[in-house]
């Protein structure tokens, strides 16, 4: 018998996306990358695979196309919202996560972020708004943790930042000891944030949500914006809102791109 999975993107991070609630798949890292490879599997940045919960109305489990299961996934969330067509519950390794659907957004209430170096993590006590830390001129970011561990520079033009170059290096750094996830944003205009995204086990992606909410924080902490802020992303567009105290909501769109069939036997 055949196994199915959809393809879906949210402003072009790219998702395959695994219904596993009715007949359990099994994922192994080996297996994960194999299927993420865009010249020998489907092709993806994350696979994500839904499960039974005995907490929430499904589980969602989330892989890196470098094979690594990760805690959280902003855009594949908002496809997962738009698949269900429902307001929903989802039970995430990085928390529980609310999520409705209109014609043509979708909304998630992402959970509080987290500032406390140990949250993030950081390999020793630190203060998470303007560390003393810098790389190749990148200096004093922010660190948040929006379900999964994010750094966050701010810089007068983050277009003009070789990402691709000091991404792979800050992602690894003894500094963050599960990797992290390198966000380059400028205040663009009119309460308006660009923003380009290194991420954790993906590399360069067109869009990363939590990396927009995480941003959209450090943004709003420092006072650069108020929220809630759009967050312009090479992929498209996000807004975030949040205050302290409460959930990060995010709004924007996801796309059902085709429904394949395989079989993951092929994979390992
Ligand atoms: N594309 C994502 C984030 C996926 C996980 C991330 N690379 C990590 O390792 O934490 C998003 O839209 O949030």
């Amino acid at each position: 018998m055949a196994d199915r999975f959809i393809k879906m993107h949210g402003l072009g991070n790219d998702f395959v996306v695994i219904d596993a609630r009715d007949a359990p798949v099994e994922m192994t890292r080996a297996r994960a990358r194999a299927i993420a490879d865009r010249h020998t599997g489907i092709g993806c940045d994350q696979l994500v695979l839904l499960e039974p919960s005995s907490v929430a109305d499904l589980k969602m489990r989330i892989f890196n196309a470098d094979g690594g299961e990760v805690e959280a996934c902003g855009n594949a969330t908002r496809c997962v919202a738009t698949l269900l067509g429902a307001s929903a519950q989802i039970e995430t390794a990085g928390g529980m996560l609310s999520v409705s659907r209109d014609d043509k957004q979708a909304h998630v209430a992402m959970g509080e972020p987290r500032f406390a170096w140990e949250q993030i993590p950081l390999a020793m006590p630190m203060a998470t708004e303007r560390m003393p830390v810098g790389w190749s001129g990148l200096e004093a970011p922010d660190a948040v943790n929006v379900g999964n561990p994010h750094i966050v520079f701010f810089v007068d033009n983050a277009d003009a930042v070789d990402l691709g170059l000091i991404g792979p290096e800050i992602e690894v750094d003894p500094l963050f000891p599960q990797r992290v996830n390198v966000n380059i944003a400028s205040v663009d205009r009119d309460n308006r944030l660009k923003l380009r995204v290194w991420e954790r086990g993906a590399g360069l992606t067109q869009a990363c949500g939590t990396g927009a909410c995480a941003t959209a924080v450090a943004a709003i902490r420092r006072k650069l914006v108020q929220s809630p802020v759009t967050v312009a992303l090479p992929g498209g567009d996000l807004v975030i809102a949040w205050a302290p105290g409460e959930p990060i909501r995010m709004t924007g769109p996801a796309t059902r791109v085709f429904d394949g069939e395989t079989d993951w036997s092929r994979f390992g």
